[in-house]
């Protein structure tokens, strides 16, 4: 039987596949070349200078979890989350088990001052075009998705594009291929994306195998002050944070509770 991260990247490959077929590239590539990308990597880093780093997510549904917030305006979630202290913003733009839209991140890129990562299953370098086009600052690269040529061409076509890398572990030996791939933040995910277990344990003690070159980002399942200040002290400088924010009425309320 596959995994959940197999059956999520056989639909990606489709639906990609669909979205080139019918796409009008002149017309990306005009697009792509009016968003200047801000910087995700330096903007996580200059904030975890003084504090916690939070890439506040905006998600509506995930496999893991269905629907997570009924209410979802994205703008008003993404403008609100920017006053209450968030460094960079994630949107996720899978349609079918996350709810998002590339939509979304064009609309909330254009309303914010802070850079944006596409969160979606990234399979081939049209995506990176697409992400650029809607105003993505960085692109996130699993490294349980992809083979190591495929992950360098992605990564070569976001440098094409100046856009920041995320690259995202969960293990020690995805850890290992991606210090090779020499991106400018990596992501150790709590979430084993095949079973979705949690364990910020996991993350804690991949921490101090991270170099200091890179954006050190822990994943998913952070949920108080207290889990903030532990990844901290254990070497993180960058927070992914989805879920509790969006169960909550007011996720800027959250955050600075997240952050002090
Ligand atoms: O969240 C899921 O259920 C999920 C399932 C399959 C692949 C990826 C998935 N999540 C992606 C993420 O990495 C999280 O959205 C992100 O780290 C935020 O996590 P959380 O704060 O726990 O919402």
């Amino acid at each position: 039987m596959s995994s959940h991260l197999e059956r999520i990247l056989a639909n990606t490959r489709i639906e990609v596949s669909a979205r080139k077929a019918a796409a009008e590239f002149a017309a990306l590539e005009e697009a792509a070349a009016a968003h200047t990308p801000r910087g995700f990597a330096r903007a996580l880093r200059e904030r975890a200078e003084t504090g916690p780093a939070v890439i506040a997510e905006l998600k509506k549904a995930s496999p893991s979890k269905g629907l997570i917030r009924a209410e979802f305006e994205p703008v008003a979630l993404g403008t609100e989350l920017e006053a209450a202290g968030a460094a960079c913003l994630s949107v996720l733009t899978d349609e079918v088990f996350f709810l998002g839209g590339l939509e979304n991140l064009r609309r909330v890129s254009a309303a914010v001052k802070i850079p944006c990562l596409r969160k979606d299953f990234m399979v081939e370098p049209f995506q990176v075009l697409e992400a650029r086009a809607a105003g993505a600052d960085a692109i996130l690269l699993i490294m349980a998705a992809l083979g190591d040529e495929d992950l360098r061409v992605l990564r070569d076509t976001a440098r094409t594009y100046g856009l920041d890398v995320l690259c995202e572990v969960h293990d020690q030996e995805e850890l290992d291929r991606a210090l090779q791939l020499d991106c400018e933040c990596v992501g150790v995910n709590s979430r084993n994306l095949k079973t979705f277990d949690v364990s910020i344990e996991r993350a804690v003690e991949l921490a101090s195998q991270l170099p200091d070159g890179v954006v050190r980002v822990a994943e998913s399942g952070i949920a108080s002050r207290q889990d903030v200040e532990n990844l901290r002290v254990a070497g993180f400088d960058a927070f992914l944070i989805g879920e509790t924010l969006m169960r909550q009425p007011s996720p800027g309320a959250m955050l600075r509770e997240l952050i002090g």
